[in-house]
């Protein structure tokens, strides 16, 4: 059922998710016409103003007009209950336990430390050794210092760096000091920037204040940004958007750079199909993510979304997954274009179960009473089934 909204006629909702899923279309129709020659199509799609702006006002009106009045703003509060369970209410701590728990496990299967190995332990509770050459030692260049690592608690506002932002959605909440970078914004709070070929300069290094004053004052375009500097990166609707799965895990390494240790990388992707369906879709991104220094926290599945939470552990990609590259980061239409997008479509509404669903329970994290999901620290991965509202631990 379309609904109308407060300032244009009848069917506008069709009119823009029209543009909006007419715009991922047009992309992967020239990507396969230049037979993958990903950044020419970029370029060319980046050059092309009219189809941008056209786009930005289109987004921002389905999620502020339409969206909101049927599942409101979802997305965007998972993301800050993901972040305040886990800096303000235990789940980073309890997942540092967990994995020092694991570390301990893995080092008593080891031979005992010998005098070379000299150790000591990072602020992550890592273990360095001065000559890196036994299998207790981890390199020190992985090691972790006051300026690129999270400990708790955070002094001053979670740093959050929204990609594609759009309409800055996070500059509501109190917590957030909320970058928002698009490359083509619909709001003058947020940046103009191409993540894909955003420049990565040297960590500052200073006080949090110094940061957050430089993130505060940063002047639109921006086309570089401090590596360690976030404690939140968010892709909402991002990944899916480039039709190459290599432009997807370019983003996912950028985001790993960009954030401090211990911090959280948020996807969000669209999928209207039965969770079982694209299970092993969200297992091979779980892979390829994790292979970038990350490991899974939360995961969700609803009606039309996945939810995702990535913690970074780790300053270096993960050795042990060196084969995984960017095909893992696939999406359905990368094999069949004319797959519908259903979350863009003027159809895409909850149903009064799924609403009291979100209210009671599916916003309750780790920790929170009554909560219907948790995460890796508690129980493997626990999975809502919109089909028949229980919550079951994942096996993948
Ligand atoms: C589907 S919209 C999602 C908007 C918002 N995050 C939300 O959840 O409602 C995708 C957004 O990503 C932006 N975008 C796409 N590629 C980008 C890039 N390389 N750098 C920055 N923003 C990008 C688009 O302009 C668009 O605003």
């Amino acid at each position: 059922m379309s609904s109308t909204c407060s300032c244009c006629e009848e069917d506008c909702e069709k009119k823009v998710s029209g543009v909006v899923k007419g715009v991922h279309a047009k992309l992967r129709k020239k990507l396969k016409e230049a037979d993958g020659d990903y950044e020419r199509i970029w370029l060319e799609h980046c050059e092309d103003e009219a189809s941008l702006d056209e786009y930005a006002f289109a987004m921002q009106h389905l999620a502020t007009e339409h969206w909101s009045s049927k599942h409101p703003d979802d997305r965007i509060k998972w993301c800050h209950h993901a972040c305040r369970d886990y800096f303000f209410r235990g789940g980073m701590s309890r997942a540092l336990t967990k994995d020092k728990r694991r570390r301990q496990h893995d080092q008593a299967k080891l031979p005992p430390l010998t005098p070379r190995c000299d150790p000591t332990y990072t602020m992550n509770g890592n273990l360095v050794s001065g000559s890196g050459d036994c299998d207790h030692c981890i390199p020190t260049s992985a090691s972790s210092n006051q300026y690129n690592t999270i400990s708790l608690p955070v002094p001053g506002p979670l740093r959050l760096l929204d990609v594609g932002s759009c309409f800055n959605p996070f500059l509501q909440y109190e917590e957030f000091l909320s970058v928002g970078i698009d490359i083509s914004p619909a709001v003058d709070s947020v940046h103009k920037c191409d993540f894909l070929n955003l420049q990565l300069q040297p960590s500052l290094e200073c006080a949090p204040d110094t940061v957050d004053t430089y993130l505060r004052t940063l002047k639109s375009p921006v086309e570089t940004l401090p590596r360690e500097t976030f404690h939140v990166v968010v892709f909402s609707l991002l990944l899916s958007y480039f039709p190459s799965p290599y432009q997807r895990w370019i983003c996912c390494q950028k985001a790993h750079q960009l954030l401090q240790l211990n911090g959280l990388l948020l996807i969000i992707t669209p999928d209207s199909s039965h969770q079982n369906r694209n299970a092993a879709m969200i297992k091979s991104w779980r892979r390829a993510v994790e292979s970038l220094g990350f490991r899974r926290w939360l995961y969700v599945k609803d009606t039309h979304l996945h939810y995702m939470a990535f913690r970074k552990v780790s300053q270096e990609l993960s050795l042990a997954m060196s084969d995984a590259g960017p095909d893992l980061l696939y999406i359905p239409q990368d094999f069949n274009e004319d797959l519908e997008e259903s979350v863009f479509d003027e159809n895409y509404q909850r149903t009064g179960e799924e609403d009291r669903v979100i209210s009671d329970g599916f916003l309750e994290l780790p920790g929170g009473a009554g909560n219907h999901f948790t995460s890796e620290d508690e129980e493997e991965n626990v999975i809502c089934d919109d089909s028949s509202e229980e919550w079951w631990q994942d096996s993948q």
